[in-house]
């Protein structure tokens, strides 16, 4: 019984190839049409239209690119314009923010991962939950996308991209297979000594060659178009989730460490370490590698299929059934000899995120090593973080090289060998079957010659066609295997990005109760606030004591604050509390912010009025102009719109004695790196700046004058408080405290306690120099009262003279917190300032 069935005689190319062949012409020069032109030129108008959805923008002068560069955005409808300079031109790029529905809708599709799954990412089902979340959330579907089809998925532009590198991926099987059967035949007419044939099939060959070659180069330039385009998607996404606005600030809280639990989240912070690498490289790799292997899966899928089928037909039933034993007997062998890629590449795409966070810090803060002279040691950290990286790839590569061994073994030599066999037993096996036929009679013999001429001729086309086929099998193969590490690198990558987006999601707004009765709506108030820092935990796991405990504090306009205290007693915090930066904790917490006024107490300026601003203690230089370091964080669309001038700006740099910066450093637009070109104290002035270009109702100034001198700093303070802002001051200069009506004393060392004292009006009101000459007057005389009270003893010779030393009045204590001594405390200082 015949093991393998006869091999079929191939169909003339000439007759039944040449639909497919003017069908795949056809299709190329609908492709040619759609995308304006094969050359480069056309390839970047299809670009250019994917990317910023217009054709290539004009050519613009220095001058303009400057103003430009200003200008950022440009509104169009509900639509912002990104202005985006690029080579002399300036590409716009429309940009509609996702809309916050959408976020909460995405939201439930995105839950947290468990521990252990963040930790060992595999090819399993929550693997393709989370890629189908990313693909069908974020970077397939059209913005308006809701899911129940008002707004077809197949709309998308990158479904429409996709759909074409699919296009391109099948039309290029199907000229591989063309190929294969052209080299057959080309080689059965040269066996037959057939010239005219010969030349025919050379001519075709050449013909063949321009759609495959196109086709190649097309499958490549879809490739990155996609992945660029995920990319984009995936970036924009982030973007809008990460750089939210309060009451989110995602930005701000995605990265605290807040939970040690395993699989346990804090549910203010997301505990999320070098999120910049998360949003730039890993971002970068997900769409790179899931493009790539969209193509390095679909391709070799088809051609298996294709070619099984084409091979199929010359190898019988039986033939093909050993053509699968062999495709699973290599996936065993792989799958048994395959690491853990992706768990490999999440743990090197996060070792990578350290050592680049390392040699950012020290790009940041170069001056301060340098002043350290600090270089040998960042060195030692940074060689470290390089050293784990690399000896961690290194041992990827170890880990590769039996892993490759086996694969190139397996793909190249036994699939090789396979196919060979697969070839040759048909061949051999219908020769013998044939020498064991009837003899042919004499007569015959001319007919019989010619026959057997041509027989070998099929024979030598079969082989030859089947030779090409096997061989791109196990080539497909060989990149199927190939996919499947990429796939699991894809795995590792998925469940970086999707950790991401989950975090992001996941953190809950930042929410304080509003106080039921409020006195007075103007005022900012705090009722039973316990200041702590979120998701603070000790070594043992215990949440940290509060900073301060039950604060209570009213603000109201005019009303100016300071709140002192020693270093690291929280100060800062509270300032992070009114501005809604930590959330207020304890029993029947409660804040009252007033609201934004629609209109600023300025009447030439349209903006409305915010009810708070706080300059950090930390000087912040935004990347841009010297006018939008002022106008901070207010665009210059912003700045135009206010109605205020460049003549308004100068004025507010002189209150803040900046009033030679402009010139200094060439003008408004001038760009510079200011972080490192400001002095300490000009980034602080500049701080202030901001201050009065806002003028906001109340402003939170952290420390934020102590590089700057008294005097200067005495004359903004009053400029401040002629603009009607009402100052909340956070500092250890006593010299500070004669322009505030209320002190807000932390006292620290463990026990949150606090006191709050009222100033006194402006009689009663010392100045600080006198304040502390009394002081130390007073200090001084100590002695010489010791003096006397010893002398009065021995003259009366009384026992004890506990005279009370210090005796003062509490009125000026308007509130104390849990610690009542340190009212008591302050209300001594106040008494003795008044004898
Ligand atoms: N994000 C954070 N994570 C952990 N601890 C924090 C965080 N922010 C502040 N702390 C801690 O909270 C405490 C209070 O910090 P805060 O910045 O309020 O101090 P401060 O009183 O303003 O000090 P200074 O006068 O030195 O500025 C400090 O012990 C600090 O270490």
């Amino acid at each position: 019984m015949a093991i393998f069935s006869k091999p079929s005689r191939l169909p003339d190319i000439s007759q039944a190839q040449r639909r497919p062949l003017i069908l795949a012409a056809l299709v190329l020069l609908l492709l040619r049409s759609r995308l304006g032109g094969l050359g480069k030129e056309g390839i970047d108008a299809v670009s250019s239209r994917l990317l910023r959805g217009k054709g290539p923008a004009k050519k613009l002068s220095a001058e303009e690119n400057l103003q430009v560069l200003q200008k950022i955005y440009e509104k169009n409808g509900d639509a912002e314009v990104l202005l985006v300079p690029y080579r002399d031109r300036i590409t716009k790029v429309p940009i509609r923010p996702i809309p916050q529905e959408k976020f909460a809708n995405d939201k439930k599709h995105f839950p947290l991962l468990p521990q252990s799954v963040q930790k060992k990412p595999n090819i399993d089902l929550s693997f393709l939950k989370q890629l189908r979340a990313l693909l069908l959330r974020i970077v397939l579907p059209p913005p308006s996308w809701d899911g129940k089809g008002r707004s077809p998925l197949w709309r998308s532009r990158e479904v429409g991209v996709l759909t074409l590198h699919s296009a391109f991926l099948i039309l290029r099987t199907v000229l591989s297979i063309l190929v294969a059967r052209l080299d057959g035949r080309i080689v059965r007419d040269l066996v037959k000594a057939d010239g005219k044939g010969f030349m025919k099939g050379l001519g075709l060959w050449f013909l063949l060659a321009i759609p495959s070659t196109y086709t190649n180069s097309m499958i490549r330039h879809f490739q990155s178009i996609l992945s660029l385009s995920l990319r984009t998607r995936l970036t924009r996404y982030v973007h809008d989730l990460y750089l939210s606005a309060y009451p989110d600030l995602r930005y701000y809280r995605v990265s605290s460490h807040s939970s040690t639990a395993e699989g346990e989240h804090e549910t203010n912070h997301g505990g999320l370490d070098g999120v910049e690498q998360y949003i730039t490289a890993d971002v970068e790799s997900w769409a790179a590698s899931l493009s790539g292997l969209y193509g390095n899966l679909l391709k070799p899928s088809l051609d298996m299929l294709l070619f099984t089928s084409q091979l199929s037909r010359s190898l019988g039933v039986r033939g093909t059934a050993l053509l699968f034993l062999n495709y699973y007997a290599t996936v065993a062998i792989l799958r048994a000899v395959t690491p853990a890629f992706g768990r490999l590449a999440s743990v090197e795409a996060r070792l990578e995120g350290e050592y680049r966070r390392g040699m950012g810090r020290v790009g940041r803060e170069s001056e301060e090593v340098a002043f350290y002279n600090g270089g040998h040691r960042e060195k030692d950290i940074l060689t470290k973080a390089y050293l784990r990286l690399i000896k961690h790839v290194n041992s990827i590569y170890k880990i590769r090289i039996a892993y490759e061994w086996t694969e190139d073994y397996v793909i190249k030599y036994l699939w090789s060998a396979a196919g060979y066999a697969l070839i040759a037993v048909p061949i051999l096996f219908t020769r013998a079957k044939r020498s064991l036929g009837i003899q042919a009679s004499p007569s015959d013999e001319a007919r019989e010659r010619a026959s057997r001429d041509e027989a070998v001729a099929g024979r030598t086309e079969t082989y030859i066609s089947n030779r090409r086929l096997l061989l791109s099998l196990a080539d497909a193969g060989g990149r199927l295997m190939y996919a499947y590490k990429d796939l699991l690198e894809l795995a590792g990558l998925t469940t970086r990005i999707y950790t991401l987006v989950s975090t992001l999601h996941q953190l809950p707004p930042l929410q304080t109760p509003e106080i039921d009765v409020v006195e007075d709506p103007e005022a900012i108030q705090l009722k039973n606030v316990d200041v702590r820092v979120p998701g603070g935990i000790d070594e043992d796991g215990i949440q940290e004591m509060d900073l301060v405990s039950g604060l209570n504090l009213t603000i109201r306009p005019g009303e100016h604050l300071m709140i002192t205290g020693s270093n690291g007693v929280g100060k800062s915090a509270v300032a992070r509390v009114l501005a809604g930066l930590w959330p207020a904790f304890g029993e029947g917490a409660a804040i009252h912010r007033p609201a934004d006024s629609p209109v600023n107490d300025d009447p030439s300026d349209p903006r409305p009025r915010p009810t708070l601003f706080v300059v950090p203690q930390r000087s912040y230089m935004v990347t841009g102009s010297l006018l939008e370091n002022i106008i901070y964080p207010d665009t210059y669309n912003d700045f135009l719109k206010s109605g205020k001038t460049e003549e308004d700006l100068q004025a507010i740099l002189e209150s803040v004695f900046l009033g030679y910066l402009k010139e200094r450093e060439g003008g408004w637009l001038t760009r510079k790196e200011w972080r490192d070109v400001l002095s300490g104290g000009e980034k602080q002035r500049l701080g202030l700046a901001r201050v009065f270009y806002r003028r906001p109702k109340f402003a939170i100034l952290d420390e934020c004058t102590s590089a700057v001198s008294s005097d200067v700093e005495g004359r903004m303070y009053e400029s401040a408080k002629a603009l009607g802002i009402t100052l909340i001051t956070i500092s250890l200069r006593p010299s500070l405290m004669k322009y505030h009506t209320q002190l807000l004393t932390l006292n620290g060392e463990g026990t949150g306690r606090w006191s709050l004292t009222r100033l006194g009006t402006a009689e009663e009101r010392l100045s600080v120099g006198r304040e502390i000459a009394l002081l130390e007057q007073k200090l001084a005389d100590v002695e010489k009262w010791e003096k006397r009270v010893a002398e009065l003893e021995h003259m009366l010779g009384a026992e004890s003279f506990e005279a009370a030393e210090h005796d003062g009045d509490h009125d000026s204590v308007s509130e104390v917190g849990a610690g009542s001594e340190n009212g008591s405390e302050v209300a001594i200082t106040e008494s003795m300032l008044q004898e």
